[in-house]
This record gives C-alpha cells, structure tokens and sequence, in this order.
C-alpha cells in the first residue's frame, strides 16, 4: 500500500519555482522544511526493538544522505521491515533515536504525521485504485497532497498535466493512461504506485521489495526506472534480488542487515566479498 502524505509546511518553504526553473519537476531534490546541513536526510542511532525479550533490531545504526539511494540486505527475519516500520513510526523502539533531517525525532511522531511529513512508503504488494486509470490514479494522488491547492473537482493546470506526463514517461506508462489500473499487469501497477509516490515529491521514499513478483524484463525496467531517480531523490530500497541490487546500487552503498544489526556495509563488490556475509546470506 501507498502512504499518502501532505507535509505541512508554511508557505514560506514552498518552492513554487520547482516546475519552471529545474525541468522535469519530479527531478527535484527538496528538503523543504527538513534541516540536512549536515548532509544527512536519516539517521537511526541505536536502534532496539523487543518483542517479548526478542530483538528484532539490536542497537542499530543507520545514515542515509540526501539524494543518496540505499540498498538494504540481508536474511529472512534481519530485521529489515521492523527498521522500515521504525521509520515509519508503525513500531516504536525499545530504545534509541531515530532522526530525519538534524531535528525531527521520528520516534516521538505518529505514523499519521511521518507520513505527512514527507516519508513515503511503498509496501511490497500494489494497491492502486483498480477502478481508476492510470491518470486518475496519479491525479487523485495529487490532488491528496494537500500542498497542491486542487479540489478533487478542480480542473488541472498545464503545469499539473505537465508533470502527470513526466511521471507518466518516467513510469513507462505513456500511452497507457486511460487503461483501467487493475487491467494493469503487476508489475506496471508497482510502477504506477511509484508514479503515485512520486506525484507527491516525497523528501524520502522507502521501498519494500519493489522486484518481488515481477518477470525478468520489468525487474530490468525497474532497475532502470530507479537508475533515473538517482541523486534526484533520496531512496531506501529493501530488496532480496541480488541481480537488481547490484544495477541499482552501482558505486552506491549497500546495507547488510543480520539478527537485526549492521553486518556489513560498503559497495556491492565489498559486500559480495565480505565473507560474513557470504556466510550468513549470499551463501558460497
Ligand atoms: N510483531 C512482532 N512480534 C514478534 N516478533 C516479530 C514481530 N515482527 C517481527 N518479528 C520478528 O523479528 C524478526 C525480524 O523480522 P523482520 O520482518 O523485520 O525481518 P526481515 O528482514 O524483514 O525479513 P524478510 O526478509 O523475511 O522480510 C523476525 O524474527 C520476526 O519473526
């Protein structure tokens, strides 16, 4: 499922320049109201989380920088969705801090105004609205950003469809825009909830999975897809298809979780040779 957001930001923080003067809009790095003088747009220090004595995170450690697209590894039961879910504010940890940007505690914020303050989540199963086509789809998710002063009545400005075409391209969905989005095949649906996402300019985007499920030719297009939102958004990718990971992660980090702590964490050639983790993951 797609989280909905729509930060509350003065309107000081709005750049309403974003679509005129940057090109393609979506291809906007924004830290709107978020202070990341520091380089960094998440930083999770410590982290436990307890089920019953269980710690499914164990003092966990985390930096991700702006425009930085992360890849997170590792075995069933790492500890990779409980770090999402502390993230998002779904889990509370048992203890240490969780911070976006240099000043926002997420742990003392609920998932209601996580989501709203800019963190967009999508949940490895596609929820779109299966009634709708694909431009309403990413219309209505639009109108849901409270920062764009539409009504769900409104009529969409040329800059509005401007950047439903962007997305649309970006999407490889042009052309598929008036197909009802259930007739979609799984994996143009897992685009067009991305396209969703994207329509609202999150500051951070989680991704759970995004390749389960998909055929060899849309987990290549996935892979490009991401490739173009590279450095343009900052991204958090948990994923298990090794292939994908390394066309995404090119130079990039990537991240090895195990029994709920960072094992590992550099390129994926380092990784991919750090006997640990060919020992607990990779396998020989
Ligand atoms: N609500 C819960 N209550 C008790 N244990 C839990 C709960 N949620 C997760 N766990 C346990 O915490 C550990 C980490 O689970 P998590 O789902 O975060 O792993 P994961 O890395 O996402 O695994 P997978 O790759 O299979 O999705 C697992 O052992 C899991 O059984």
């Amino acid at each position: 499922m797609t989280e909905l957001f729509n930060p509350k930001l003065p309107a000081s923080t709005v750049d309403n320049s974003r679509h005129s003067d940057h090109g393609t809009s979506y291809a906007r790095l924004k830290t709107e109201g978020l202070d990341t003088t520091h380089g960094a747009i998440l930083y999770l220090e410590n982290i436990t989380v307890s089920f019953d004595g269980f710690k499914a995170l164990n003092n966990l450690n985390l930096d991700i920088s702006v425009g930085e697209l992360r890849c997170i590894i590792g075995p069933n039961g790492a500890g990779k969705t409980t770090m999402m879910d502390v993230i998002t504010g779904k889990t509370r940890p048992t203890s240490g801090t969780a911070f976006f940007g240099q000043t926002i505690d997420l742990t003392q914020r609920t998932e209601y105004e996580i989501a709203h303050l800019g963190i967009g989540r999508k949940f490895q199963r596609p929820t779109v609205f299966e009634q709708h086509t694909v431009f309403e789809n990413l219309e209505l998710s639009m109108k849901m950003d409270k920062r764009v002063r539409v009504s769900l009545f409104s009529r969409l400005t040329s800059e509005q469809l401007g950047k439903i075409d962007e997305i649309l391209k970006l999407i490889r969905l042009n052309g598929q825009e008036s197909r009802m989005a259930g007739l979609l095949s799984h994996g143009q649906k897992q685009w067009l909830e991305i396209g969703m996402l994207l329509m609202q300019e999150p500051q951070l985007i989680l991704l759970d999975e995004p390749v389960a499920g998909m055929s060899d030719a849309e987990t290549a297009r996935t892979a490009e897809l991401l490739n173009e939102l590279r450095g343009k958004h900052s991204i958090v990718v948990v994923e298990h298809d090794m292939g994908f990971v390394t066309e995404i992660a090119q130079q990039g980090k990537v991240t090895v979780l195990h029994e709920g702590s960072v094992l590992a964490e550099g390129k994926m050639s380092e990784v991919q040779a750090d006997e640990r983790v060919i020992e607990v993951y990779l396998g020989r």
